[in-house]
């Protein structure tokens, strides 16, 4: 790692980035960024910075340049909704990937109580629509009566927004509620004529038009972060402020900190060092991480290249370092004399207030796919595990036995792998290679099975490889792309739950529990038919098959 104070800070408009110069090739990289008049071509907004290949999509996916001045004129509907739903006190938000992760980070780093669901588990679905997770809290139809739901989908086809629709739907009808009492508990965002946007009218529910000239992931500064942060109690004209100061930099070829990062970004990747972990520096802001993730997963994992975001819980956590990463500390409140990084280690440290991050790496990451060479608006590969989820919906799951059984974990593997828990660790990581990487996919309940997340550090140190972890579904549409179309160096392991107690999907012929298990079963499909090592473990009892899973990776090191 180098120093962070040695590495220049590009600081203007609100936000610092430290350490960009001591990134091999990224001066260079931005000397010929400046050459080929990138700052301004971008800040003006021209299609043609990433090949003729990418420009028809490219010419209606660069609205985040200056969106947040268009979000200034929905303030005053803003307001207006939230003096409307003021009774409303527990905001619910149903959307997938760009549509909730933005307003999760604003609500954390707030500390405004938000509930995101973004996940097909129907235990975490029960929890969040009538209680559950705090002792003591209210019987259900009363936390229903309290809630305003907004249910955010760009294309308005996203099948977990859909059956969250018809779930919450089915719960105030169930709760005693008439169809236009209901209705008032919705809040909509949504493209202009998507299929969401003319059932929200037939069903008499409030629309919030999103801007379609920003894709999910660019639309934090959109309706898309700020009606349900507004919606939670957010001043959200604060980070458009934000987002403002820092603007007036991005068509400069100097003192221009968004394309110091950008330029660092893509010159570490194009240098092979192409994972960047992640990790809040506590200096204000919460989670950023779990934004910038999508963003970087989705834009650059393609084409069998890309940047692996890896999310680090704490700055001295495991997967920090390794001659493939480049660490980035993110914060907001950088105090005077204080150490960027919040005294990490990083390679680079970027400090600034909220709204100028999201902005300042909506920026950089299309710089760094330019330097790449590759298209930074589409997600060519998240559609398979969607078709293959839907065959299975319809054709059944595919007839697949354990290859044993330990405990509480029914284990899928190759015979190679081994006959014990332990040993399939083992075998896993020992494919990893000096240039791969470990993707942990827990399609569980995230906030009842939290535990598992601590897997992630475990099998960091005992590799000594990046380790990403995800929460299924909601990874399918961020890191799912990457593992599918970045860099074929991706190790899998796949975790599933017993389902206690299943939910209906309102209308449709499966329950929540058939389509998350579909989810899974598509996307390892996927997966295995590029040839990448995967192990399933499918816990027939939660709790303890976390803790044996917990026990063996962490005896892994010994
Ligand atoms: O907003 P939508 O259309 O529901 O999509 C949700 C997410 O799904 C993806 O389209 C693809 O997984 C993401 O890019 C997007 O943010």
């Amino acid at each position: 790692m180098s120093d962070l104070l040695d590495g220049g800070v590009h600081a203007a408009g609100g936000l610092a980035v430290h350490g960009a110069d001591s990134v091999d090739g990224a001066t260079a990289t931005r000397d010929l960024l400046v050459a080929d008049k990138v700052p301004g071509l971008l800040a003006a907004k021209d299609p043609t910075l990433w090949g003729p290949d990418a420009e028809d999509v490219a010419k209606t996916r660069l609205g985040w340049l200056d969106t947040f001045r268009r979000s200034r004129d929905l303030l005053p509907q803003l307001a207006e909704l939230c003096a409307e739903l003021g009774d409303l006190d527990n905001v619910v938000l149903c959307g997938m990937g760009g549509s909730s992760l933005a307003p999760e980070v604003i609500c954390r780093t707030m500390g405004v109580p938000l509930a995101v669901l973004d996940t097909t588990d129907p235990t975490q679905i029960r929890a969040t629509m009538f209680g559950g997770y705090e002792p003591g809290s209210p019987p259900a139809d009363d936390l229903l009566r309290r809630t305003a739901v907004v249910l955010a989908s760009k294309s308005g086809s996203t099948v977990e927004t859909d059956s969250h629709r018809r779930a919450f739907w089915q719960a105030f009808l169930d709760a005693g509620l008439v169809e236009s009492e209901a209705a008032r508990h919705f809040v909509v965002v949504t493209d202009p004529g998507s299929p969401l946007e003319s059932t929200a009218r037939e069903f008499g529910m409030v629309v919030v038009p999103a801007d379609p000239e920003v894709g999910g992931r660019y639309s934090a500064l959109t309706a898309f972060g700020l009606v349900p942060a507004a919606l939670a109690g957010v001043d959200v004209a604060e980070l458009i402020g934000q987002a403002e100061t820092l603007a007036v930099t991005l068509g400069r070829e100097q003192g221009n900190p968004a394309l110091a990062l950008g330029a660092a970004l893509g010159a570490a990747a194009a240098d092979g060092r192409d994972k960047l972990a992640l990790v809040d520096d506590g200096s204000g802001i919460v989670g950023l991480g779990d934004w910038a993730e999508q963003l970087i997963a989705e834009s650059t994992g393609k084409s069998a290249v890309g940047i692996l975001p890896v999310v680090v819980e704490t700055p001295d956590a495991p997967g920090i370092t390794g001659a493939d990463v480049l660490a980035v500390a993110v914060g907001g409140a950088l105090a005077a004399g204080a150490v960027p990084g919040g005294g990490v280690a990083a390679d680079l440290a970027v400090n600034g207030p909220l709204g100028a991050h999201f902005l300042a790496w909506e920026y950089a990451i299309p710089v760094a796919s330019r330097v790449l060479g590759v298209e930074p608006f589409d997600q060519p590969n998240v559609a398979e595990s969607k078709q293959n989820t839907t065959r299975i919906l319809t054709d059944g799951m595919p007839d697949e036995q354990p290859r044993f059984v330990e405990g509480a974990a029914q284990v899928f593997a190759p015979a190679e792998a081994g006959d014990s828990l332990a040993a399939t660790l083992r075998w896993l990581t020992s494919q990893l290679g000096d240039r791969g990487y470990l993707a942990v996919m827990a399609y569980l309940d995230r906030f009842g099975d939290a535990d598992v997340a601590g897997v992630r550090a475990a099998l960091a140190a005992a590799s000594g490889r990046p380790v990403t972890f995800g929460w299924g579904p909601r990874f399918l549409h961020s890191t799912g792309q990457y593992h599918k179309g970045g860099p074929p160096v991706g190790c899998f392991l796949q975790i599933t739950g017993a389902v206690a107690d299943d939910l209906a999907v309102p209308g449709r012929p499966y329950t929540f529990g058939r389509l998350i298990a579909a989810q899974a079963a598509g996307d390892r499909e996927a997966l295995t038919s590029r040839g990448r090592p995967l192990l399933h473990l499918h816990l027939t009892d939660r709790q303890a098959g976390v803790q044996a899973l917990l026990d063996a990776a962490a005896h892994l090191s010994n």
